[in-house]
């Protein structure tokens, strides 16, 4: 492949950012509102944002079944934070009946997973693939519940999180070791916001490597 197209979903959310980053991974980069955009793309980004305003809006554009056909015929994706959500085979949240997933990566994630103390928080993680650790933002993030077979995990909370960020005893356990970044084929998806971490651009460009891989 030449110089792949990599669309941004672009209905809300952190548009330009990855727009920004994809470019320079040597992507040409473009904006997706519309079907004949989508139809120009070797890979797709869903950005961050909120994933039942995402879910409403795809239905209002017209895009919810055209993308997830192509996500069904292996169009490469990468779901930052609400776009994670949308990429998902199920959402573990019953007051979230407003959030349509997308179906194109077998997990399960619960949304707003963080709760209340931990609502948003940065931390250093090992990422899979990438050799020093990645400075990870996570706002209002979900976390994968469940893996399928097919499903590599990239990433996972590291110890201490919990400390640094809450001092409630309640809710510091269980955080250490949630899964927050995974990989499935040409799906990629991350809790956290590699797109508002200045001048570290590695999880794009292994994003831009699996698209030219196909
Ligand atoms: N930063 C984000 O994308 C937040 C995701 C949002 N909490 C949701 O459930 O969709």
């Amino acid at each position: 492949m030449g110089q792949p197209v990599i669309g941004v979903l672009a209905l809300q959310g952190g548009v330009d950012e990855h727009l920004a980053a994809l470019q320079r991974c040597g992507a040409r980069a473009i904006p997706v509102r519309r079907v004949e955009e989508l139809d120009a793309v070797d890979g797709i980004v869903l950005p961050g944002g909120e994933s039942t305003t995402m879910t409403r809006l795809l239905d209002i554009f017209e895009l919810y079944e055209p993308l997830r056909a192509r996500l069904a015929d292996g169009l490469p994706a990468y779901g930052s934070c609400a776009g994670m959500i949308m990429l998902a085979t199920s959402v573990d949240d019953d007051r979230t009946a407003a959030v349509r997933p997308l179906g194109a990566l077998d997990v399960v994630v619960r949304r707003n997973a963080f709760g209340r103390q931990v609502d948003s928080f940065e931390t250093d993680l090992d990422f899979q693939g990438i050799s020093d650790p990645v400075h990870a933002v996570f706002i209002r993030a979900p976390w994968v519940e469940k893996i399928g077979a097919g499903v590599s995990v990239l990433a996972t909370v590291p110890e201490g999180v919990d400390d640094a960020t809450t001092p409630d005893t309640t809710e510091r356990e269980g955080l250490a070791g949630r899964i927050v970044a995974v990989q499935q084929g040409a799906v990629l998806a991350t809790a956290f916001h590699p797109e508002l971490v200045e001048g570290d651009d590695r999880v794009h460009r292994c994003f831009v490597r699996i698209v030219r891989g196909r």
